[in-house]
């Protein structure tokens, strides 16, 4: 007899963090949707070269376009995706459906030997690959050795207990995931090191004609996150940007306003020095969360960020 409850399959990552992320849509759409859900595990191009520099092969969608390509082939339905993941404009045909409410937006300090930022001794050995990261830890703490760091959560962090930095610097929300909270010896706030664009918050992506289930995954919208990433990722659309920049956007809600936090380094030009910017407003619907994203990126272009940004 023909199965009545269609099987819904999830395209994912094969990542430790992808994992996790995928299975806790497949218990949302479970309990939620009552949706019968499996898993299709796949190897993206950037799974395939984190050992890499990513930022040097143009990270642009690295880590979603197989993943596109299973659900073009009918293979899957849905994909999920760390939100900071994926390209500010997606390729015709598919659609966010979906914005799950976002974990710890914040970057964590992870070291075996010092708590704080500010205890690392001068000239310590700082792991990350991220120029965002980067950029404000320099801004912070010209003294620091900063040095890439590939590799999954659980490279990185075995790379650090090798003892090959004093410290890394990790999205809060991975290591929460993977119940890896422990080994957070500090977090940034916010303000101090802005996060990236959509850091914390889960996205599924969907093509743009399954209107059924988008409909049904968009009930499952956290909506103050879903206008909060959309400020974000104006932020980075409209500086041309990537997760791969220099570039931070943090929009967070302060009662009925969404503020939105702002910053642009130039890792090449020590010299030079971070630009940042705070725009707040109300904000009722994505367009309104566009604008002011925006208005956040024009303020970093009325200090100059045209001269640190890659030509076009
Ligand atoms: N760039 C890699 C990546 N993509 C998503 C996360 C985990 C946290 C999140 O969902 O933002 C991480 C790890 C990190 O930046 O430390």
């Amino acid at each position: 007899m023909p199965d009545a409850t269609p099987t819904l399959l999830i395209a994912t990552r094969e990542s430790r963090l992808a994992l996790w992320q995928a299975e806790h849509v497949r218990d949302l759409l479970r309990q939620r949707l009552g949706h019968e859900v499996g898993l299709l595990g796949m190897t993206t191009r950037g799974d395939q070269i984190l050992d890499r520099t990513l930022s040097k092969v143009g990270g642009k969608g690295l880590f979603v376009k197989e993943l596109e390509t299973a659900l073009e082939e009918g293979r899957a339905h849905l994909a999920v995706h760390s939100l900071k993941d994926v390209p500010m404009d997606l390729p015709d045909g598919f659609d966010l459906a979906c914005v799950l409410e976002r974990e710890d937006p914040r970057d964590a300090l992870v070291s075996n030997r010092y708590a704080t930022l500010a205890e690392l001794p001068e000239g310590a050995k700082v792991g990350t690959s991220s120029l965002r990261r980067v950029v404000q830890l320099r801004a912070m703490r010209p003294d620091l050795v900063i040095e890439p760091v590939r590799g999954n959560l659980d490279t990185r962090l075995r790379k650090l207990d090798e003892g090959q930095f004093d410290a890394i610097v990790l999205a809060a929300a991975g290591l929460k995931r993977l119940g890896l909270a422990s080994r957070i010896r500090s977090v940034f706030e916010a303000g101090e090191m802005i996060p990236c664009a959509g850091q914390g918050a889960l996205g599924i992506e969907v093509r743009s004609d399954a209107t059924t289930l988008r409909g049904q995954l968009a009930t499952l919208t956290h909506r103050p996150t879903w206008l909060a990433v959309h400020a974000e990722r104006a932020v980075s659309r409209a500086l041309g940007g990537s997760c791969s920049m220099p570039l931070a956007a943090h929009a967070i809600w302060v009662g009925d306003t969404l503020r939105v936090d702002v910053a642009l380094g130039d890792p090449e030009a020590t010299d030079r020095p971070l630009l940042r910017a705070t725009v707040e407003g109300g904000v009722a619907d994505e367009a309104a969360a566009t604008a002011l994203g925006t208005t956040a990126a024009q303020r970093l272009r009325d200090q100059g960020a045209a001269g640190y940004l890659p030509a076009a």
